[in-house]
């Protein structure tokens, strides 16, 4: 299982509700992953309750860790965020080094896999929680993507709108200067054409709240992908 062969995976938010025939569709849907993860209301009893759910399917299960009180364990992976376009080092690496203190001697590195975020919509909790600076030219935004890859050597970055579809041109001027760092693109992939659009340049699309929204849609997304990857 390598998270770099995911061109489709589904985010759940643990403080939503999802009622089991969704969830079964969600997780049959040929999806690659879940990713259960939230910018808030995020707790330890809300994770280990969805994923106790998602763990009847054979897929991958992924947690993207938002608090340190939230991590449980049973998971394949734990993705862990770094805002790169925060000014506040908390959201950096200062909650990262908080973890590490408390909990490094027990970690198995190999499931921990960093993330490079860069926020691009200033309206979305994440981005206000982190204090994220959006107000960006393409330049700074392939810049962010450059020291993703060069100098911290990430293995995700990942271009986050959520709630409102991003601007593809940037997405493919960020896919045209990554070589080995993965380019994740998630925010208001609402359908098949906007799922399709955003895959031309991402490596993997990440559809979260239609979910919530549109399940047919949702699945639509899937469906979607699958017939341009051919
Ligand atoms: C039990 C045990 C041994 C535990 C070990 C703990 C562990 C695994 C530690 C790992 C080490 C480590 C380095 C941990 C880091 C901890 C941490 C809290 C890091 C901070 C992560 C971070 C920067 C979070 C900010 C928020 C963010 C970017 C969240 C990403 C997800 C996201 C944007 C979701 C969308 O949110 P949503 O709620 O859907 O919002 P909308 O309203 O826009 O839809
Ligand atoms: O919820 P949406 O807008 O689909 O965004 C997906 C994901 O990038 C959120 O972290
Ligand atoms: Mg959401």
């Amino acid at each position: 299982m390598d998270f770099k062969s995911w061109q489709h995976v589904f985010k759940l938010d643990p403080a939503k509700e999802i009622t089991d025939g969704h969830l079964e569709r969600i997780c049959k849907s040929g999806t690659d992953a879940i990713l259960i993860g939230g910018s808030d209301n995020v707790t330890l009893d809300n994770v280990l309750h969805l994923a106790e759910r998602v763990q009847r399917y054979q897929l991958p299960m992924v947690l993207e860790v938002s608090t340190i009180d939230s991590v449980a364990p049973g998971f394949d992976y734990y993705f862990i965020p770094t805002v790169l376009n925060s000014d506040n080092p908390l959201w950096v690496k200062g909650l990262h080094h908080q973890a590490i203190r408390e909990y490094g001697e027990f970690l198995d590195w190999d499931e921990l896999i960093p993330e490079g975020y860069c926020i691009l919509n200033a309206e979305c909790k994440a981005a206000k929680l982190t204090d994220a600076q959006t107000d960006l030219t393409a330049e700074d935004v392939l810049a962010y993507a450059r020291l993703a890859e060069h100098f911290f050597r990430l293995p995700i970055f990942y271009m986050e709108y959520s709630g409102i579809f991003g601007n593809m041109e940037l997405v493919e001027k960020v896919k045209g200067v990554l070589t080995k760092t993965h380019l994740f693109y998630g925010g208001g992939i609402d359908s098949a054409d906007t799922a399709k659009k955003a895959f031309a340049f991402a490596d993997t699309i990440v559809v979260g709240n239609i979910i919530y929204e549109n399940i047919d849609k949702a699945i639509e997304t899937v469906e979607a992908v699958a017939e341009t990857a051919g």
